[in-house]
């Protein structure tokens, strides 16, 4: 029981003299979290009393709430609760040395560094922070003990403090800040209703301004996630990010072990606004408002993830430093990546064709969490679908290669781009061949990763060889004809490379089982990756042609190189020579590589040609 006091005047225990103003000044920038703390006091003591109220059985039976008042007037904003109060001592105790002796090891600790940013972090401003919107702080008091007597506190932004007997009936303290005339702001009952949304909006207790209440006591994270349904789910979404689309997929965490850790993420649907290179979860601690800003938490792949994170255990001003050295923050990422590919086998198990338009917003952010993380890719490896030119749109990689063992054992032939490549793929399909679609930003490392992974899979884009299922092997139509004993092949070869004078150019010939192509460019798989990489990497240098060496494959079952071989046994070369250009040009054309001097020969040829016919 406290002893009585009358009036009494004392020194709060702080030796730094001038305290206050420093810390106002450097904590100057990040001043709207008074509020937060006061709040969160009067939660913690509405806490308190109520861990009493169950151990000591004694009934109260009140709506716990805070109220925020406003007297414009008397240019005061006030906290009060009707929780479990302080007798004179324990405001002695708890506001005189505790609060006031953190506020001086702060001073201690700090004074000389130089970096106001990493100040707040390392601090639990507490009460103290009162003080940087307010000359004078006010306490008013009332114990839940039995008989005890009203304390009033009040200090003047000095180290001196007085402390008297008042009387008080209701239970719980109220905290009366006599703010400063540069922050009236925050007698406008709209800013501080903003800064309750912000910093409160989800405490677990009544938060009330001008008679009603402004949060939302039991956020959908501390629901089980079997009681909630899909549509809340979606709202709760809306409430932390209005305007935006549905999300993609979502993750109800509620870990007790070995940490605490409950919330809901949400994969976005990502949209050209979106901006994917920033952190966007809300961490919260006890349903406290702590930073929209805190990267470390989520694994660097997961960025986009958006929700709300309760982590108890970290304090509630957690620093940039302290959540990257603290071993429990790599745990708490190492869950959540987990989580998240848990979730995604699930969805592409569950039902695999709602996962196809999800898995094409997310793929990019997955195979990048593969490449980085050796955990998830195992986890994940087998549920990537991959588009494909077969019967069905999508097909994993196992499935697609179980499906071409016959033909193709452990290559998987692919395509980054569906129009440079349309008459390969045509080729392909005519042959009952299946391609992938691999044309994102990322599938030319993903690629070469799969292969680093598994050794014995190679990948080759359609037009880096001429699959040998593609080709008629029909020994007799490889006849010598003429007589300079010359097979048809090599006779067309000649032809052509003594028509075709290009650098790097080389001439193969070959039957095809589809006679509709008379000639096509190949790019040997392992040059072309090397020269895109050197591409990719050296930005401002010159850039290697992807078609300094390149080859025209010329299909001899097509009735167009019949008529080259027919005009130049008509001794007609200058007509062939026009029709050998223009196989050539089309090859090239094809990939969008034909260059500008050979476009203009090509319109004037193309024109002829059909004057031709
Ligand atoms: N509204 C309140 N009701 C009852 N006790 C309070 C109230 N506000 C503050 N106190 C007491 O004063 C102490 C000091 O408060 P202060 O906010 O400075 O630090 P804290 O809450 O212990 O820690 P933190 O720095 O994390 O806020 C509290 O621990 C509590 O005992």
């Amino acid at each position: 029981m406290s002893k009585k006091v009358k009036k009494e005047e004392g020194q709060i225990s702080i030796h730094t003299e001038n305290i206050f103003p420093i810390i106002k000044k450097w904590l100057y920038s990040d001043k709207d979290i008074f509020l937060r703390e006061l709040v969160s006091n009067a939660v913690d003591a509405i806490h308190k009393l109520q861990n009493v109220n169950l151990l000591e059985g004694l009934q109260l039976s009140d709506e716990y709430q805070v109220t925020i008042h406003i007297d414009k007037d008397a240019g005061t904003l006030s906290v009060s609760d009707n929780g479990i109060g302080m007798t004179a001592d324990e405001v002695r105790k708890y506001i005189n040395q505790v609060a006031f002796s953190s506020a001086e090891d702060f001073v201690e600790k700090f004074k000389d560094l130089e970096d106001k940013n990493q100040i707040i972090g390392h601090f639990g401003l507490g009460f103290y922070s009162s003080f940087m919107v307010a000359e004078t702080v006010e306490i008013r008091t009332l114990s839940y003990q039995k008989e005890a007597q009203g304390v009033h506190w009040i200090c003047e932004g000095t180290t001196s403090y007085s402390i008297e007997e008042i009387s008080k009936d209701q239970r719980g303290t109220e905290v009366i800040l006599h703010l400063n005339d540069d922050e009236k702001e925050f007698l406008d009952p709209v800013k501080v209703r903003e800064l309750i949304k912000k910093y409160c909006n989800f405490l677990p207790v009544s938060i009330c301004l001008e008679g009603e209440e402004v949060n939302d006591k039991n956020p959908l994270w501390t629901k089980a996630s079997t009681e909630i349904s899909e549509d809340e789910y979606k709202e709760f979404y809306r409430k932390l990010y209005p305007m935006s689309d549905d999300p993609l997929f979502w993750i109800h965490l509620n870990i007790d072990y070995p940490f605490n850790l409950k919330g809901i993420l949400y994969f976005p649907r990502l949209t050209n606004e979106f901006d994917v290179s920033r952190s966007h979860i809300n961490l919260f601690c006890n349903q406290v408002f702590v930073s929209d800003s805190t990267p470390e938490l989520i694994p660097e792949f997961l960025t986009p993830l958006q929700g709300a994170l309760d982590a108890p255990d970290l304090p509630l001003n957690v620093s940039r430093s302290y959540l990257q050295n603290e071993p429990q923050v790599r745990k708490i990422r190492e869950v959540i990546s987990g989580r998240v590919a848990a979730k995604i086998v699930d969805l592409a198990k569950k039902d695999p064709d709602a996962f196809v338009p999800i898995w094409e917003d997310i793929h990019s952010f997955v195979k990048y969490g593969m490449m980085r993380e050796d955990k998830f890719y195992d986890k994940v490896k087998d549920q990537v679908i991959y588009r494909s030119t077969g019967e069905k749109r999508y097909t994993t990689l196992p499935d697609y290669l179980e499906r071409g063992k016959e033909q193709h054992e452990n290559k998987v032939y692919y395509a980054n781009d569906e129009g440079a490549q349309a008459t390969y793929l045509r080729l392909f399909k005519s042959q009952d061949l299946e391609a992938l679609i691999l044309d994102a930003m990322i599938d030319n490392h993903f690629i070469q990763f799969l292969e680093s992974k598994n050794k014995d899979l190679k990948f080759e884009r359609v037009d880096s060889d001429i699959t040998e299922n593609l080709l008629e092997h029909d020994a007799s139509k490889k006849i010598v004809t003429g007589e300079d004993n010359q097979t048809k092949e090599e006779k067309i070869e000649k032809i052509f490379k003594d028509h075709l004078d290009i650098k790097g150019l080389h001439i193969r010939v070959e039957t095809l089982k589809d006679e509709s192509v008379p000639g096509m460019i190949l790019l040997n798989e392992q040059q072309r990756r090397f020269k895109e990489m050197t591409r990719m990497m050296g930005q401002g240098k010159e850039m290697p042609d992807l078609f300094a060496d390149h080859t025209l494959m010329v299909n001899t079952a097509s009735p167009a190189i019949a008529k080259v071989l027919a005009l130049v046994d008509d001794n007609n070369s200058e007509t062939a020579n026009m029709l050998i250009d223009q196989i050539y040009d089309l090859a090239m054309l094809s990939h969008q590589a034909i260059s500008k001097e050979r476009m203009a020969g090509f319109m004037e040829r193309s024109g002829k040609l059909l004057g031709m016919i």
